[in-house]
């Protein structure tokens, strides 16, 4: 059947006019009300985006690492099952909405045919959104399928339906890093649980960066939690893509040199053992968008680079600054160049003021040294000067701050217990609120049903009615 045609009558729609969100979701609640937004200049980036033509695209992968994810499995089975075999919008069961974000909205979904395969699906309507933010959207899509990585969202399914665009991606239930922050005593988060969250942020920047991808986009709401407690960094609308030249530099590196004391051509195992430290020089594999160029303005307030507000031009040293903005934030519960406005903040950013930590008793804890020295090498105001700007996650992932983090085990590690970092399994209160929810909406689809009957629907009346009441003013981008 034509996607044009079936598309009305599947649970999309139904859900579209749908006037509920679960509030108790941590990440659309608290963002609506919270979450800063980010700001958007121009778009006059390289983009390297190939144009989305197919009707449908199901994105699999034999050698993805969720290869053996039981999703893979039920998606399979699913477009096995399809006369086209492919994903179409009728394979999904909407379950609830999630939040709305500048492109679109987000619910939560499941395969109609296996009820634990649940998913994210992201619906873009083409129609309502201006041509920069459909270059953005496609910007989205382009990067979203490229990812293959356990702190990114795997990209399950692109489906083009009609004028909306879907991109059916990993549910994260508990919420985001900025919500979670919200919940902490004093909005702080403890050491030992910043160094967790900085460490996957980090693999997960080093990653986008070898692909030549700068995220730009850097902040506590755009990181979610995934089930399991493992973070996945969500929205690449922003993001820009260079050419990386993957290359070896030389490192300067102190090693220390055992010296054997040799008489007359002959060793002996006794002879004193002389060690003394040398400066070597160690070739080192380097995959970053060091020469990355854009002069677009993009980003949230106060997570933007110097480079970015004085529009200059920029590369991946945006993200290191940012991350930097964010390992304070995640200490100190606030950004450190914070003003009164949106105006004083990037004054802040853009003098020469560098850098001031609050004194904060309770933040005083063992690690704390590392931890300010870090990010004072990441808040360097010269991009050149900044830690990881030549050399990339490399150089930040060796400092003092991170001692001890055995990085190829990082996805192993357990994630901090921190106040609401959980979210609690579904109880049977839960359920019966589900299916208070389900009845309602039933009651909405039969009123939408006898709608259609009468005549054509306005999809965007619902629209605004839900959007509006959804969105009590969210931090939005500027
Ligand atoms: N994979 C996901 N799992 C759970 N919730 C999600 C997921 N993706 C998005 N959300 C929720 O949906 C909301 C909207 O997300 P979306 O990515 O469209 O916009 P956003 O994060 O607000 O960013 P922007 O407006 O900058 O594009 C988010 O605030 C988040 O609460």
């Amino acid at each position: 059947m034509d996607e044009e045609t079936y598309f009305p009558d599947t649970d999309l729609e139904f859900s579209f006019t749908s006037t509920t969100t679960d509030r108790t979701f941590p990440s659309s609640s608290a963002r609506s009300s919270l979450a800063r937004s980010s700001l958007t200049l121009s778009f006059n980036d390289r983009l390297s985006c190939s144009t989305t033509t197919a009707a449908s695209t199901t994105n699999f992968t034999n050698l993805h690492h969720r290869n053996l994810d039981p999703r893979w499995s039920a998606i399979k089975a699913a477009t096995n099952l399809s006369s086209d075999g492919k994903l179409h919008l009728s394979h999904l069961k909407l379950i609830r909405h999630l939040g709305t974000g500048n492109l679109g909205r987000v619910f939560l979904c499941q395969l109609r045919d296996c009820s634990s395969a649940t998913f994210a699906l992201k619906v873009i309507d083409r129609e309502s959104l201006s041509n920069k933010k459909l270059s953005h959207v496609q910007m989205e899509g382009e990067i979203l399928s490229m990812l293959d990585h356990p702190f990114l969202p795997t990209l399950y399914a692109h489906i083009e339906a009609s004028h909306y665009t879907c991109l059916l991606i990993d549910y994260c239930p508990n919420g985001d890093l900025h919500s979670l922050l919200r919940k902490q005593p004093g909005n702080r988060f403890p050491l030992s649980a910043v160094r967790f969250f900085a460490a996957e942020v980090l693999v997960a920047l080093e990653y986008l960066h070898a692909l030549g991808i700068v995220y730009r986009d850097l902040k506590p709401e755009n990181i979610l939690l995934r089930e399991d407690g493992h973070i996945m960094l969500s929205d690449f609308d922003l993001c820009f893509k260079a050419d990386v030249v993957p290359t070896f530099k030389f490192l300067r590196r102190k090693s220390r040199k055992s010296r054997r004391n040799c008489f007359a051509g002959e060793c002996f195992g006794s002879v004193m053992d002389s060690r003394e430290e040398e400066e070597e020089l160690v070739p080192e594999f380097v995959a970053e968008p060091v020469t990355a160029f854009s002069r677009s303005c993009v980003g949230t307030h106060e997570y933007l680079a110097p480079e970015l507000v004085s529009g200059n031009g920029h590369g991946n040293g945006v993200d290191w600054w940012a991350f930097g903005i964010f390992i304070y934030e995640l200490i100190y519960g606030t950004t450190p160049f914070k003003g009164g406005s949106k105006d004083s903040t990037l004054r802040n950013i853009a003098s020469s003021r560098q850098v001031r930590f609050l004194h904060v008793a309770e933040v005083e804890e063992a690690g704390m040294a590392e931890a300010k020295d870090l990010i004072e090498k990441l808040l360097v105001k010269d991009p050149r000067r900044r830690l990881g700007c030549t050399r990339g996650a490399q150089d930040i992932k060796r400092h003092p701050f991170f001692n001890g983090i055995k990085w190829p085990l990082i996805r192993h590690y357990k994630p901090p217990e921190v106040v609401g970092g959980v979210a609690r399994k579904r109880g049977h209160g839960h359920v019966g609120h589900v299916k208070r929810r389900r009845w309602f909406w039933k009651r909405l689809d039969s009123l939408l049903m006898r709608n259609r009957n009468k005549g054509s629907l306005n999809l965007s009346s619902y629209y605004d009615y839900v959007h509006n009441s959804y969105n009590n003013k969210p931090r939005k981008h500027a």
